[in-house]
């Protein structure tokens, strides 16, 4: 059910192996409107009110992708520093990213590159969509915003308030997360993968060396 907090048992991040699973982040400074904007897409509906996502709230959503059904979990969390202390285990495995700055406060779009750069770190392939949030508040005059142009990314102007472009950024955020999935591993997945299974060799061999040693010390039975 959509707004539910995560439990421990669903934060076993194995499950976004499985083909039907994907799992999108949304990242951003506080008050810019993640969680607002979430909910509008998952209840249709917007309360104004002021509280701040605590730690971490999954949201689940079943949508379907070229007639296949797709479990998705939106990952949304507070943009301020109480992300500090998880950020690992919250972009580990996503396989897409919104983005998220509020058009009447510059200093949440000039903190993108921030966020960006972290992604990165992370998740250096994954789809990120940049979304201009509250465009109801503001009279848009075609404003440009060089930071989607400049890393070649796509620009969505919303309102989690009024509704507009929500579902669009919602749909197509979980296209690109499939697709992501279906066409391209990243490489760091490989990566760690491939360390995975050479440390788990190891550990059978070490089993077996120590099988072995154990049959030659013991005295053979009589
Ligand atoms: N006018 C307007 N206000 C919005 C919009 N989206 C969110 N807000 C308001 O902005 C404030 C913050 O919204 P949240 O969704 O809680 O922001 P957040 O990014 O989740 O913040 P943290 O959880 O602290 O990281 C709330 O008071 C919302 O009502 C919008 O599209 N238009
Ligand atoms: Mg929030």
């Amino acid at each position: 059910m959509a707004g539910d907090r995560a439990k421990p048992c669903e934060l076993d991040q194995e499950k976004y192996d499985a083909d039907d699973n994907v799992k999108i982040i949304c990242l951003g400074d506080s008050a810019v409107g993640k969680s607002k904007l979430v909910e509008r897409f998952l209840m249709d509906g917007f309360q104004p009110q002021q509280l701040s996502t605590y730690a971490l709230t999954l949201y689940k959503h079943t949508a379907t992708v070229d007639g296949k059904t797709v479990l998705v979990d939106f990952w949304d969390t507070a943009g301020q520093e109480r992300f500090q202390s998880m950020h690992a285990s919250y972009y580990h495995k996503a396989h897409a990213c919104i983005m998220v700055f509020d058009v009447q406060r510059k200093i949440t779009y000039k903190n993108l590159s921030t966020w960006y750069t972290e992604l990165r770190e992370f998740r250096p392939e994954i789809p990120c969509i940049v979304v201009a949030n509250k465009i109801d508040d503001i009279k848009m005059t075609q404003k440009s915003f060089n930071f989607a142009r400049k890393f070649s990314l796509p620009l969505y102007f919303v309102s989690a308030a009024d509704g507009t472009n929500v579902v669009k950024l919602f749909s197509d955020a979980i296209r690109l997360a499939v697709s992501y999935k279906q066409n391209s591993r990243d490489f760091m997945d490989e990566v760690l993968q491939e360390l995975e299974n050479i440390s788990l060799e190891q550990e059978e061999e070490d089993m077996l060396d120590r099988e072995q040693r154990g049959r030659i010390e013991s005295p053979p039975p009589s």
